[in-house]
């Protein structure tokens, strides 16, 4: 859709080469006649009459024309007039001769200024005598490449002083040279001298305020470029210092306030520097490489011209750099259009963008419509470029610190929601880590407690038993407190298997842990030793307690009633107890509890014996 929209706007680019070329090369004739022309009356209070146009012109292509031999050839009828439309003739590469006559029918003698009124003046001279006495020409010239100050008269375009006695007709002779083929306007305007002043000083604040607003947009554009690191920002400012240069060259302000002839010759390099940066401009800000790759192009082309610019003038190539800077033009409507196609494609900013251009563009194009006679040069029409190039920068401006600031909430929301997803994703793993620690936790406890457990009973098994064994008799043996130690057995276990069955064996097995768990203190450690053996390691205690334990435990067996499947039947045990002694470890320990006990089996079962005692 993107490469169909494309190739519709690189047709209609073409369609609109076509229209700026009919323009370019139709504008270079205007139509003339050859006349003689009446002269002006004059006042003495004119505020900016044209003299067009009773005012007519000679090209002279060699630059040869002395003002005498110019003065016969206007004589002859040679001289031509502009036939229709306004004073502007084209681009003529030849010196211009202009010839027009004051008439004063008044009785006082009035001093006037002529300016010439053009938009890059170039050298000028006038000549001017009575035309009745046939004098000598009074010559006079004025160069924009002066400074104000050193020409005839300090004013923004070049100005020359005249009188006229009451009565008399005046005959001047204007030759005006430049051989890069700059616009020429065959038209003076006629000034009472303090009008001119007023009209000056109200021009000179305005040109104040539009480059002052054009100073502040440069400088905040740099000052976000180097914040926020956006290359549009850049090119923009890069933008606005040359059209400072270009309009205030045009406006006659820089030549007026300096005497710097680089600024003014340079002229040609500032455009060309001034449309390749709108154009680099144009694309950072529209993304055209991305979003419009094949017009994207054409903008690169366009800068290159742009820049072809300064090669162009340091060899002296003037009349092709100002055929090259008019291709350039052709890149501000392709902005305008590039704009458009951008916001069709739902960058809404890029409307003012295309809004801005197409306003400057007029006032852009309004030029060769003026130098070629087809709209009027006036003053107004002087300022309206100026007037729109303003409006233009500060648009473009706004559109850009718009865009800027929607592409930093948009990164801020990127960044925001990437921090988001990390600290969701770090609680996330933090819970899993958690949970599987508490899992692996509980698996390590239950795999320890199995490991230290007695599968059948549930109650510590001989491996756990001989840990807390050990750990009880060093306690004594630190402590130099008593420990005792009791092995049980069940008593005929093998005939309750034979006689109820395994499942019931296993039963009774469970019930004698059950009866020992609830005969023994907290601090007792109870412990099935293998089969139907059980042995009780009782710290801090005496012979009488632990005989009491052992003595409670068996009580406890043999009145307990075993219940397995609908049968009941009741257990006996027999119980060898040792008391600790000096130097016991846990194996003498137990082989003494173990001695005691093969006596109890031996004298009738059933009963609790002590080794190394009889009772
Ligand atoms: N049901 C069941 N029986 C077991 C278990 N462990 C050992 N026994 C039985 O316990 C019996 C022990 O028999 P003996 O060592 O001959 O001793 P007794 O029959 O108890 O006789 P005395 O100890 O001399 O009174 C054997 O028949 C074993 O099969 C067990 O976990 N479950």
């Amino acid at each position: 859709m993107i490469i169909i929209t494309e190739a519709r706007s690189i047709l209609t680019i073409r369609r609109l080469c076509l229209i700026f070329g009919f323009f370019f090369f139709a504008f270079s004739v205007s139509p003339t006649s050859a006349a003689k022309t009446e002269a002006v009356s004059i006042t003495g209070s004119e505020g900016g009459v044209s003299v067009f146009p009773r005012i007519s012109y000679f090209e002279d292509p060699e630059y040869r024309l002395t003002v005498y031999e110019a003065a016969a050839l206007e004589e002859e009828g040679q001289f031509k007039v502009v036939e229709s439309g306004y004073s502007g003739i084209g681009y003529p590469r030849s010196s211009i001769w202009m010839a027009f006559k004051l008439h004063n029918p008044t009785d006082e003698e009035h001093t006037l200024y002529l300016e010439y009124l053009n938009h890059i003046p170039e050298d000028i001279w006038l000549f001017q005598r009575d035309e009745s006495s046939l004098e000598e020409f009074d010559e006079v010239f004025s160069s924009i490449r002066e400074e104000g100050a050193k020409r005839p008269l300090n004013q923004l375009r070049p100005v020359f002083e005249t009188t006229l006695k009451p009565g008399e007709t005046r005959q001047y002779f204007v030759k005006t040279v430049d051989k890069t083929g700059q616009a020429v306007y065959v038209d003076f305007l006629i000034w009472n001298p303090k009008e001119l002043e007023s009209t000056k000083t109200l021009e000179i604040v305005f040109y104040s305020t539009a480059f002052g607003i054009f100073l502040i947009i440069m400088l905040l554009s740099l000052i976000l470029f180097i914040s926020l690191r956006q290359s549009s920002f850049l090119y923009y400012s890069g933008y606005i210092f040359f059209s400072i240069l270009v309009w205030g060259k045009t406006s006659g302000l820089i030549p007026n306030i300096t005497n710097s002839t680089s600024l003014i010759e340079h002229f040609w390099i500032y455009s060309g520097l001034m449309v390749a940066f709108a154009m680099m401009f144009g694309r950072a800000f529209l993304q055209t490489k991305k979003y419009l790759p094949k017009l994207d192009i054409l903008l690169r082309l366009n800068v290159l011209v742009g820049l072809s610019q300064i090669p162009l003038f340091y060899l002296g190539m003037y009349s092709l750099s100002i055929d090259f800077l008019k291709v350039s033009m052709l890149g501000f409507p392709l902005l305008i259009f590039s704009g458009l196609l951008r916001w069709r494609q739902g960058n809404s900013l890029a409307l003012i963008f295309s809004g801005a251009w197409l306003l400057y563009t007029y006032a852009v194009f309004s030029y060769p419509f003026r130098d070629n006679g087809f709209l009027v040069q006036d003053i107004t029409a002087l300022h309206i470029p100026i007037i729109a190039a303003i409006v233009e920068t500060t648009l473009l401006f706004i559109t850009l610190t718009l865009q800027a600031r929607q592409t930093h909430k948009a990164n801020e929301k990127i960044k925001q929601d990437y921090l988001l997803l990390v600290q969701n994703h770090a609680a996330e793993l933090g819970k899993q880590v958690e949970e599987k620690t508490r899992q692996l936790v509980s698996e390590k406890q239950r795999a320890e407690k199995e490991a230290r457990t007695d599968a059948l009973t549930n109650i510590a098994n001989r491996r756990s038993f001989i840990q807390s064994g050990k750990h009880i008799i060093s306690q004594s043996q630190q402590g130099n407190t008593l420990c005792g130690m009791i092995q049980m057995d069940a008593d005929f276990f093998k005939s309750v298997n034979d006689r109820y069955g395994h499942a019931a064996g296993d039963e009774a097995l469970r019930s004698m842990a059950q009866s020992i768990c609830e005969s023994i203190g907290s601090n007792d450690v109870a412990a099935r030793m293998g089969g139907e053996e059980f042995a009780i390691i009782t710290p801090c205690t005496d012979l009488k307690t632990l005989l009491l334990v052992a003595e409670r435990i068996r009580k406890k067996i043999e009145t307990s009633v075993i219940i397995h499947d609908e049968q009941t039947f009741q257990i006996t045990c027999s119980f060898g107890c040792a008391l600790y002694q000096t130097n016991d470890d846990l194996d003498s320990l137990l082989q003494r509890a173990d001695k005691a006990l093969y006596v109890a089996k031996k004298t009738g079962r059933n009963c609790v014996k002590i080794e190394g005692y009889e009772c």
